[in-house]
C-alpha cells in the first residue's frame, strides 16, 4: 500500500505524523459512518485513527477516535485514493482531447472534477461518490462578487486576489473548446461555472506530494482535514477523548487562507500571518551609489521584500535595514544581507540596527560591534547633510541668482553713482531696488559680499562631501577584482548586462581575448575578471575637484586682487600703485605695480555711418628711470598685461577743447591755440547719455559784484566728430567739426575749433586667481569628456569545457553587448579532453 508520506512543514494540506504538543478541547461526536467511508473501504483505505464530524466550528473535518502519540502516524492512504492528473485523463470523457491540449494538471483535474459534478446520479464514473461529498461552495476568491473584490481595493491582496482570479480565467479560457465540446456528450453540457467550482476545489484541496515529485492530487478523505494555524505543524488533539483532528496547511498568512480556502482563522491567531514590507534605500542617501554597487555584489538590489510575522521576523530584514541606514556601508554588511533565517526576539535588535546602523543578528552568537563613537557619527551625518543633491542644486540656484543681480547692477561704482541711479522714493528701480538696499545688501559688490563668499564656501563644501562620501567609494568598489565562483554569480554580476554559456571554451583564451580589447585581465584559477574604463569612474571626481579649483581661483582672486580705474588724458601718466585698491587686507600689490602707465595717445574710430566703431589707447609702461619696458595700443577686449597687472580698456571722456578764438580775453596774442577745460554733464537734468561741454568768455573777468555770470558761448560735444556752439543769450550759433579749421563767428568772436582731447578710461585688475581660474576650466573639460568613458567589467568561470561569461558596462550598454558577443565569438574552440567526455557519459548514464 502506497502511502502519501506527507511532511507539513513544506507541504500545503496535510501531516500524517502525530502531534508534537497537546491541546485541550471538549470531546467531539464523530458521524456514524456513511456511503462515503464505504467507498473509501472499497477503495482500500484501512482502518483509521480519525473519523469524519460535521459538528465543528469550521463545518466538517477528521476527528480523533483514540489518543494519538507523539510522532506515529496518523493517516494511512493508498496509492489508489490519489487522483491525480493521470488518473483523470484515464478517467475523464475528455481524456484524449485534454491529453492532446497540452493543458496543465490543475486544468485536467479541474475538468474532471466539473464533469463528474455533472454527470446524471446513477452514472457517475469511479470517482463519482467522492466528487458528490465535495462542497459546493468553498468561499474562495474566485466565488467572490466583484464588490466583495472591491473591499481588497488598496491592498497586499488585491494583487494575490489579481492573480488568481486572472490565472484561473486563463485556466477557463483554455479548456473553452473543450467545453464547447462537451455539449456533444451524454449528459448535462459543461459551463464556464462548473469549471470555476472545478477550480475553487482545487484551490484549497489540491494537495502537491513532495515525497511524489511533487506531484499534485486531490486525497480523498485526507483532504477532509482542517487548518489551524496553531497546528505546530503537524496536529492539535486532546489525548483523552477523541479529538479534533488539525493539520496545517503550511505556513499561510490570513490573506492566502482567505483567498485560496475562503476562511480566516481568528484574528491575531495566525502566527504565519505575513504582510510583505518593502524596504529601499533611501533616494537622498549620499551613499546610494556605493550602497547600490555593493547590493549588485551580492546579488540584490536597491529594493527587497520582506514577510513579516507575528512570530519572527526575517533576520536579513535586520541586515539590510543596518545596511541601509548605515553612514558607512561595506562588503561585510552587504555580504549579510544573504543570510536566510528568522529571528526569535526582534526589539533589541531593532533597536541596536536602527541605533547604530551597524547590526549583526544576535544569531551569530558573536556580540554586537560597538559601532563608531559619537563624533564620527555625527561627522558622518554633517558630511551626509552636505552632499545632499537638492542642497547642491539649492546652493548652485541662489549663486546663480546672485550672480545675475551682480550682472545687472553695475559693481563697485561710488556712492554716488548708486544714489544717481538707484534713487529712493517713487523712483525705485523695478518698484523696490534704491541705492539704500543695495549697500545694505551688498550688492555693489556681491561677487565679494561675505554671504556669496559663505556660499561659495558651503557650494565647495558640497562638492569635497560627495566626493569622499559618493564617488571616491564607488572608485575604491571599480577597483576591486572580483572574481566568480560559481556560474550563478558570474550571471548575477552580469545582471540586466550580457551572459552566455560557451561550450568549448577555454578561460585563458577569453582572458588573451579581453587583454586585445584593451581590458585589464586578472585570472585565479578558473575565474576571470576584467575591466577597462576606470577612468570613466574617476572622471566626476575631476569634474568636482575641477569645480573646487575654479571656485577656489575665483575666491582667492577675489580676497588677494586689487582693483582701480582711472581716467588719464592723452599724454597723462600715473603710477600703477596709485591707482590699484586692495580688494581685501590679505591683497599684495605685484611686482610692477612701482612703475608709470603713460598714455600716449587715445583714438575713437568712427564707422562711415558715423556711429563709433572702436576705441583704442596707446599705452607705454615706464620703469623708475623712465625706461619703457611695454608698448602696447589696447582697444576694447584688447588689454595691456604688464607682471600680474591688466588694464582694460573700458571708458572714455573729454579733458580738454583746443581753440583759437579772436575776441575772447583767453586768446593768446600770438593768435595760437589754447585749451578749455571740458566737463562732463552726466546725470544734469535734462541731459541723456553722455556730453561734455565748455566756455569761452567775451570778457574778461569783472569785479562787478551785479555781474554774478560772465558771459560767452558754450561749445557742447557729444562725441569726438562734432561741436556745437550756443551763444550767449543762449541761442543755437551752429556746428563745427574739430580740425576742419573752418571759423564760426558768435557774439562778436571769430572760433576755430581745433581739437578736442579725449581721456581714456582704464580698468586695472590684479587677480592673482586666474591661473587656477584657468587651469580649473581646462579640467572641467577634459573630466568631463573622461566621465563619458565606459566603465565596463567581464567575469568569466571555467566549468569543465564550458565557460561561463557575463559582463557589463554602466554606459553604451548596447556597443558593450556587441563588443563582448565579437569577443566571444573570437575565442577559438578548444578540442574536448578524455576526462570532460567521461564526465559527460557518467552525466548522460
Ligand atoms: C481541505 S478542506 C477541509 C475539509 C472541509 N472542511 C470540508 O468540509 O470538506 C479545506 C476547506 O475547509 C475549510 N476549513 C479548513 N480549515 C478551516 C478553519 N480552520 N476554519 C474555517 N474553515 C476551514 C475551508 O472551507 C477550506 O476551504
Amino acid at each position: 500500500m502506497a502511502v502519501p508520506c506527507i511532511n507539513s512543514t513544506n507541504l500545503p494540506l496535510l501531516g500524517i505524523f502525530g502531534p508534537r504538543r497537546k491541546v485541550t478541547g471538549s470531546p467531539i461526536p464523530s458521524h456514524p459512518p456513511g456511503p462515503f467511508e464505504d467507498w473509501l473501504t472499497q477503495r482500500g483505505l484501512p482502518p483509521q485513527k480519525v473519523a469524519i464530524s460535521h459538528e465543528l466550528p469550521e463545518g466538517r473535518g477528521l476527528v480523533a477516535t483514540r489518543p494519538v502519540r507523539k510522532n506515529e502516524k496518523l493517516l494511512n492512504v493508498p496509492g489508489q485514493l490519489l487522483l491525480t492528473a493521470d488518473v483523470a485523463l484515464r478517467c475523464s470523457t475528455y481524456g484524449r482531447l485534454l491529453e492532446s491540449s497540452g493543458v496543465p494538471a490543475w486544468s485536467v483535474l479541474a475538468m474532471f472534477l466539473a464533469e463528474t459534478r455533472a454527470q446524471p446520479a446513477g452514472s457517475k464514473n469511479e470517482w463519482g461518490q467522492y466528487v458528490d461529498t465535495l462542497p459546493s461552495h468553498t468561499r474562495c476568491v474566485l466565488e467572490w462578487t466583484p464588490k466583495e473584490l472591491g473591499l481588497l481595493r488598496g491592498t497586499a491582496a488585491m494583487r494575490a486576489a489579481n492573480e488568481i482570479t486572472a490565472a484561473c480565467a486563463e485556466s477557463v479560457a483554455e479548456l473553452d473548446p473543450i467545453l464547447r465540446d462537451s455539449a456533444s456528450v451524454p449528459g448535462r453540457p459543461l459551463t464556464e461555472t462548473d469549471l470555476r467550482w472545478g477550480f475553487s476545489l482545487l484551490l484549497s484541496r489540491l494537495v502537491r506530494l513532495p515525497g511524489k515529485q511533487d506531484m499534485e492530487a486531490c486525497i480523498p478523505w485526507a483532504d477532509l482535514l482542517n487548518h489551524s494555524p496553531s497546528a505546530d505543524c503537524f496536529l492539535d488533539w486532546d489525548s483523552s477523548s477523541s479529538s479534533v483532528v488539525f493539520v496545517s496547511y503550511g505556513q499561510k498568512s490570513d490573506t492566502q487562507l482567505l483567498l485560496s480556502y475562503g476562511f480566516m482563522p481568528a484574528l491575531l491567531s495566525n502566527p504565519h500571518n505575513a504582510c510583505n514590507l518593502r524596504l529601499e534605500l533611501q533616494h537622498n542617501d549620499p551613499s546610494i551609489d556605493i550602497k547600490r554597487a555593493l547590493l549588485e555584489e551580492v546579488g540584490q538590489t536597491g529594493s527587497m521584500e520582506f514577510p513579516l510575522r507575528l512570530d519572527s521576523l526575517p533576520q536579513n530584514l535586520f541586515n539590510f535595514a543596518a545596511f541601509v541606514t548605515t553612514d558607512a556601508p561595506d562588503r561585510r554588511m552587504a555580504s549579510q544581507i544573504n543570510q536566510a533565517g528568522l529571528l526569535d526576539k526582534a526589539p533589541p535588535l531593532i533597536q541596536e540596527a536602527l541605533g547604530n546602523g551597524r547590526l549583526k543578528s544576535s544569531n551569530s552568537g558573536s556580540p554586537p560591534p560597538s559601532g563608531p563613537s559619537p563624533v564620527k557619527v555625527a561627522w558622518n551625518r554633517v558630511l551626509r547633510q552636505l552632499s545632499s543633491l537638492p542642497l547642491a542644486i539649492g546652493e548652485l540656484a541662489v549663486i546663480a541668482l546672485l550672480s545675475a543681480i551682480g550682472t545687472v547692477i553695475e559693481q563697485n561704482r561710488s556712492l554716488d553713482y548708486y544714489m544717481r541711479n538707484y534713487p529712493d522714493g517713487a523712483d525705485k528701480v523695478v518698484g523696490f531696488v534704491d541705492w539704500q538696499l543695495i549697500k545694505a545688501l551688498q550688492w555693489d559688490h556681491i561677487y565679494s559680499a561675505n554671504y556669496f563668499l559663505a556660499l561659495m564656501a558651503l557650494l565647495a563644501a558640497s562638492l569635497a562631501a560627495c566626493t569622499s562620501t559618493r564617488q571616491w567609494p564607488m572608485v575604491k568598489v571599480a577597483r576591486r577584482w572580483r572574481f566568480a565562483q560559481t556560474p550563478e554569480r558570474v550571471y548575477a554580476m552580469a545582471k540586466e548586462g550580457s551572459a552566455a554559456a560557451l561550450p568549448n571554451a577555454d578561460v585563458r583564451s577569453m582572458g588573451q581575448a579581453l587583454q586585445r580589447s584593451g581590458y585589464q585581465v586578472f585570472l585565479k584559477e578558473r575565474s576571470l575578471y576584467a575591466f577597462k574604463g576606470l577612468a570613466g569612474k574617476l572622471g566626476p571626481i575631476g569634474v568636482h575637484a575641477a569645480m573646487l579649483l575654479v571656485m577656489a581661483g575665483v575666491t582667492y582672486g577675489c580676497l588677494a586682487g586689487l582693483k582701480g580705474t582711472v581716467m588719464v588724458p592723452e599724454g597723462g601718466d600715473f603710477i600703477f600703485a596709485q591707482a590699484l585698491s586692495p580688494r581685501s587686507s590679505i591683497a599684495r600689490p605685484p611686482r610692477g605695480a612701482g612703475d608709470m602707465l603713460h598714455v600716449n595717445s587715445f583714438d575713437v574710430k568712427y564707422r562711415e555711418d558715423g556711429s563709433v566703431d572702436q576705441f583704442v589707447s596707446d599705452l607705454s609702461v615706464l620703469d623708475g628711470q623712465g625706461r619703457e619696458r611695454l608698448r602696447k595700443s589696447i582697444s576694447v577686449n584688447d588689454p595691456l598685461r604688464y607682471q600680474g597687472i591688466t588694464a582694460y580698456q573700458t571708458d572714455y571722456s573729454m579733458a580738454a577743447l583746443t581753440v583759437r578764438a579772436l575776441g575772447s580775453p583767453l586768446q593768446p596774442a600770438d593768435g595760437s591755440a589754447f585749451n578749455l577745460p571740458m566737463a562732463s554733464l552726466d546725470g544734469k537734468p535734462g541731459v541723456k547719455g553722455k556730453l561734455w561741454a565748455t566756455f569761452v568768455p567775451m570778457e574778461p573777468p569783472t569785479a562787478d559784484p551785479r555781474i554774478t555770470r560772465p558771459r560767452g558761448v558754450s561749445i557742447v560735444a557729444r562725441d569726438f566728430q562734432t561741436v556745437a556752439l550756443y551763444k550767449a543769450d543762449g541761442t543755437f550759433a551752429g556746428i563745427r567739426r574739430p580740425g576742419s579749421q573752418k571759423p564760426i563767428e558768435v557774439d562778436g568772436m571769430t572760433i576755430v575749433v581745433e581739437d578736442i582731447v579725449g581721456s581714456t578710461g582704464l580698468e586695472l585688475k590684479v587677480d592673482p586667481g586666474v591661473p587656477y581660474v584657468y587651469a580649473g576650466f581646462a579640467g572641467l573639460m577634459i573630466t568631463t569628456l573622461v566621465s563619458y568613458l565606459s566603465h565596463s567589467q567581464v567575469w568569466a568561470l571555467q566549468e569543465g569545457s564550458l565557460l561561463h561569461v557575463g559582463g557589463r558596462s554602466n554606459r553604451a550598454t548596447v556597443t558593450f553587448a556587441l563588443e563582448l558577443d565579437d569577443l566571444m565569438n573570437s575565442i577559438p574552440e578548444q578540442r574536448s579532453t578524455g576526462e570532460d567526455q567521461r564526465a559527460a557519459v557518467e552525466i548522460e548514464n
